[in-house]
């Protein structure tokens, strides 16, 4: 219970405390004003049985003689008009209480969903290789809404529906304590005893809520990113059977929830029916009859109009919080404390980039993966220096890609430094370092949008350097294509997930992309495999004439793409095991010979490769990547 508070106070954006505060002392207000509602019309109905009331009751002698009435007639026209006033302004109060609560119920969901999105990208790269790209997406989109909807209003609704229901069972007490006793006992033992008969199973039919709807995005995540190979295989009827599954089990849960939460309330209108005609009878059979009767039946009625809702409501509230408590742990469980989180990046991180002027040094690198039983990278020592070329190279799975990302930063070291001129890199220069690379990794991820959109990627669309976006295009070959082919040139949309574009149209905007910012460290994995020769050959010939000016760094699986590097490192099994120039290593190194010899004999690597790639991607990028 405290647990549950405490969850339901942290989804609350705290600089909204005082909103908070506002919304309480509203609700306190609407449930006084309700039972004042309540209240007024005694005096109205006691007159209108006996206007001799007037002067019997000392209160309403009082209030005839101060307001100066004259007449008995006036005097009830006078209450019956503020008896409605009073209404009026109850119901009204609540209307506005309502509204205010919805609106600042909706301003959370963004707040929360904004917080999510920006504690999802803030964290390291390593976050995402075990997570599901489409199951933080349902987070920030979907859970987010779930907890505002399914915790934090039902959660204020249970403050203004318990005060007024409160607030009217004490004007009851105040009338007839033990008609109140028996009023509020079987309202609260009827919805008692169905929520405790249904607690567990609220809780239990949260959690399958929570896994169904998790299954249902991954299904459908997948099943469209993955459309060409699921259409090729036939699998579409197996992808329908994945998402129908947890999603029929999703909407069951949702209806049950729905239904359980409005079923006492026809119990409790036949109770009170009848509960109501009971009391008629009884009072009327009692000394006054109707006289008497009449203002405790006219509150009776009045109270029952306001209290059987408001005890609904708090069943409701209750029933839906214990259904997305479960939903609201797990989303506040992502969010966590916002320790090991990566700060944004600022502005002037991006523009004093830490430039290489000496060399790259690798020093003692270990990096093992989390969960894996060896390290990808053992002990590796590697100095790249400034303005020159150096190619990877190696079997699949020898490392490559492990390195590129921790030169990127993306990765670690678990134990070793990495070194730019000097200075070893760390959380404080990282951004900097970062700011100072172009990365063309071998899937190029495209966004809906335009072409120079793409290549200046996250620019916003009024800063985007149409002269740098041609000149990096010229570089990558992609210029003349864009003019001559595309509609709008550089303005074409290039489509959802640039599906319009072939595999090496979309590489070269992927190398343009990483020219945009001219990047004085060129960072290529495994980036011109979807080229033919020809365009590779050219590609590759502006990207060895760039390295005069610039530190390149390339991953390739054809060696013909390394060879006119400065140096070539070779990697077996997460170790450097030879490097020098392509020459000396054809003569030296057997790894290296057997390596080239594989790749000219076998031509079955490129196939592994990919295979091997596509498994050891982190789930998260695999579900993007399958995306393009
Ligand atoms: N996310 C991951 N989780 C666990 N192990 C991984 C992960 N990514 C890679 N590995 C493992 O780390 C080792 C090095 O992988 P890496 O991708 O760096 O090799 P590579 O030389 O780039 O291979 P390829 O040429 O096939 O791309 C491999 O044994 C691989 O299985």
């Amino acid at each position: 219970m405290v647990d549950n508070i405490r969850a339901i106070v942290r989804l609350v954006d705290r600089r909204d405390t005082f909103k908070v505060i506002a919304l309480l002392i509203l609700m306190t207000g609407t449930a006084f004003l309700n039972m004042f509602g309540v209240a007024s019309v005694m005096p109205f109905l006691s007159v209108l049985a006996d206007p001799q009331m007037v002067h019997d009751n000392a209160w309403l002698s009082a209030a005839f003689a101060w307001l100066g009435f004259q007449s008995t007639e006036a005097f009830l026209f006078f209450l019956g008009a503020s008896a409605f006033t009073v209404f009026l302004l109850g119901t009204m109060t609540q209307a506005l209480s309502q509204w205010a609560m919805i609106r600042f119920s909706h301003g959370q969901q963004y707040w929360l969903s904004k917080r999510l999105m920006t504690d999802y990208l803030r964290r390291p790269y390593s976050f995402y290789l075990n997570r599901n790209s489409s199951d933080l997406a349902k987070s920030v989109l979907e859970e987010t809404q779930q907890a505002v909807n399914g915790a934090l209003l039902p959660a204020l609704r249970l403050v203004i529906h318990g005060t007024t229901a409160v607030a009217i069972i004490v004007l009851l007490l105040l009338i007839r304590p033990w008609l109140a006793l028996v009023t509020a006992s079987v309202l609260g033992v009827v919805y008692g005893a169905i929520y405790l008969l249904a607690r567990r199973w609220l809780e239990r039919i949260g959690k399958i809520r929570l896994q169904a709807n998790r299954a249902r995005f991954a299904a459908a995540g997948e099943a469209f990113a993955g459309a060409k190979e699921i259409r090729l295989l036939g699998r579409e009827r197996a992808y329908l059977d994945r998402y129908q599954r947890p999603a029929r089990q999703f909407a069951h849960q949702q209806a049950n929830v729905a239904v359980l939460s409005n079923l006492p309330q026809y119990a409790i209108e036949a109770v009170a029916f009848g509960g109501v005609m009971i009391l008629v009878l009884y009072l009327m059979s009692g000394p006054g009859g109707l006289a008497t009767a009449l203002p405790i039946i006219g509150v009776y009625a009045l109270a029952a109009k306001k209290l059987i809702p408001a005890f609904q409501q708090i069943f409701a509230s209750i029933a839906r919080l214990r259904f997305t408590m479960p939903a609201v742990h797990n989303l506040l469980a992502d969010l966590g404390d916002g320790q090991g989180v990566v700060p944004l990046p600022l502005r002037s991180q991006m523009d004093r980039p830490l430039v290489c002027n000496a060399n790259i040094r690798f020093e003692g690198v270990t990096f093992t993966y989390p969960g894996a039983p060896r390290p990808a990278l053992t002990d590796l020592n590697l100095t790249v220096p400034a303005f020159s070329s150096i190619g990877l190279v190696g079997s699949s799975g020898a490392g490559k890609s492990t390195l590129v990302d921790l030169l990127l930063g993306l990765l670690e070291p678990a134990a070793g430094a990495i070194y730019v001129d000097g200075q070893r890199l760390t959380e404080d220069n990282l951004r900097r370092w970062q700011a100072t690379l172009g990365y063309v990794p071998q899937h190029i991820f495209l966004a809906d949008d335009s072409v120079a959109a793409n290549i200046a990627l996250g620019v916003p669309e009024k800063s985007i350097d149409m002269a740098a976006v041609e000149r990096a295009a010229k570089m990558a070959n992609l210029h003349d294509f864009v003019l001559s082919e595309l509609p709008q040139g550089y303005q074409t949309e290039i489509g959802d997930r640039g599906l319009r574009l072939s595999g090496g149209q979309r590489q070269r905007i992927g190398i343009a992309r990483a020219l945009y910012r001219d990047p004085s460290v060129l960072v290529f994995d495994e980036a011109t495999s979807a080229l033919d020769n020809a365009t590779e050959r050219a590609v590759m010939e502006a990207v060895h004439n760039l390295s005069k000016a610039k530190t390149v760094i390339l991953v390739a699986h054809r060696l013909s793409t390394v060879e006119p590097c400065d140096q070539i490192a070779v990697l077996h099994d997460g170790r450097l095991v030879d490097q020098g120039a392509w020459d000396v290593l054809m003569q030296e190194s057997d790894h290296f010979r057997r390596l080239a010899e594989g790749l000219k004999t076998t031509g079955a690597s490129d196939d592994q490769r990919s295979v091997k790639q596509a498994m050891a991607q982190p789930s998260g990028l695999r579900s993007a990547e399958r995306a393009k």
